[in-house]
């Protein structure tokens, strides 16, 4: 038996649409592999209901197949489906590492990469690689149709997640087909102060780097109560705040000290608009552990 810890992330940070990822070091799935026949997956943890457990639908059952290595496969979620917070990239991460191990492939995690996105394909129909990147990874992470570079960084971060499902497939559909050459140069320059910040574990320059008008503003209408969360976290000091992954979660970079009150102006914003919701303290993590 096999067990990997695989952690949150969130994809795009607003300027890098299905390029830019980063682990979050809480919340995480911890997934379990024994040897079997034929693939068998239980799910348990939350939003586990919402959940199948029939391989041909569950992203563990497609990275099962890829790396031709059939397992009973327990998944206990600690990172709630249709999130924004990686939560398929979590279990099909951490299913790669597992069965890597267990079946003893000799895969390094970077050619697992592709292999998770398997994974990714069955529920979103596109193996995109920017959440199962820094779940396997660690850190904050480019990803190009090609490679992926990894950059280690120190950045505090608050994931708020709201009682709302907003599933990536729905999302993708309401990303525009053509975009304005103006906000494509200013999407570049986003992009570019973000990594910067990254590289420089720099708050204030990944929180600039967040901004953008390509694909954010039609994400935040599937969320309600996103402008008033984002200026709430904003004014507890956020140096940035944008839709994590395809939403409805929304992501806050700030100073370490300052996650407590950035997490508590983003819940009460959230219930003035009548939405529950949880805030996850946290920051840019490692990839998923295996033990
Ligand atoms: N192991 C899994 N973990 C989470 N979601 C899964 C898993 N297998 C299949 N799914 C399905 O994937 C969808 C959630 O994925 P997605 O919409 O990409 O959300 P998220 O942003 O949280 O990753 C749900 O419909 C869920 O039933
Ligand atoms: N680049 C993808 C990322 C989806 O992330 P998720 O955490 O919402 O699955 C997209 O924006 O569609």
């Amino acid at each position: 038996m096999r067990t990997v810890r695989a952690p949150a992330t969130s994809a795009n940070l607003g300027s890098g649409f299905d390029v830019f990822g980063v682990a979050l070091d809480r919340p995480a799935d911890v997934i379990r592999v024994e040897r079997a026949p034929r693939t068998t997956i239980d799910v348990t943890g939350v939003g586990s209901q919402y959940i199948p457990t029939d391989p041909e639908k569950n992203v563990v059952g497609a990275v099962a197949d890829a790396l031709d290595a059939p397992a009973h496969i327990e998944i206990d979620k600690g990172v709630r489906p249709s999130s924004g917070l990686g939560s398929s990239a979590a279990s099909a991460a951490g299913a790669a590492l597992a069965l890597n191990a267990l079946y003893e492939r000799g895969h390094t995690r970077t050619e697992l990469v592709p292999v998770a996105a398997e994974g990714e394909a069955v529920v979103s129909g596109e193996a995109h690689v920017d959440n199962v990147a820094p779940a396997l990874l660690g850190g904050f992470t480019v990803a190009r149709e090609d490679e992926v570079t990894p950059v280690e960084t120190d950045i505090s971060l608050v994931a708020c997640l709201p009682e709302i499902a907003v599933s990536t497939r729905d999302a993708r559909r309401v990303v525009p087909d053509r975009a304005d050459m103006a906000d494509v140069v200013h999407t570049v320059g986003s992009a570019a102060t973000l990594t910067v910040g990254m590289c420089r574990s720099d708050p204030e320059l990944v929180g600039k780097g967040m901004d953008e008008r390509l694909v954010t503003p039609a994400r935040s209408e599937l969320i309600t109560g996103y402008d008033a969360v984002r200026s709430a976290a904003l004014e507890a000091g956020a140096t940035g705040v944008t839709v994590s992954g395809a939403g409805p979660s929304l992501l806050a970079v700030c100073d370490p000290d300052e996650r407590g009150r950035i997490a508590a102006a983003m819940l009460d914003a959230f219930e003035d608009a009548g939405v529950e919701a949880r805030a996850y303290k946290t920051r840019v993590g490692g990839g998923a552990d295996l033990f």
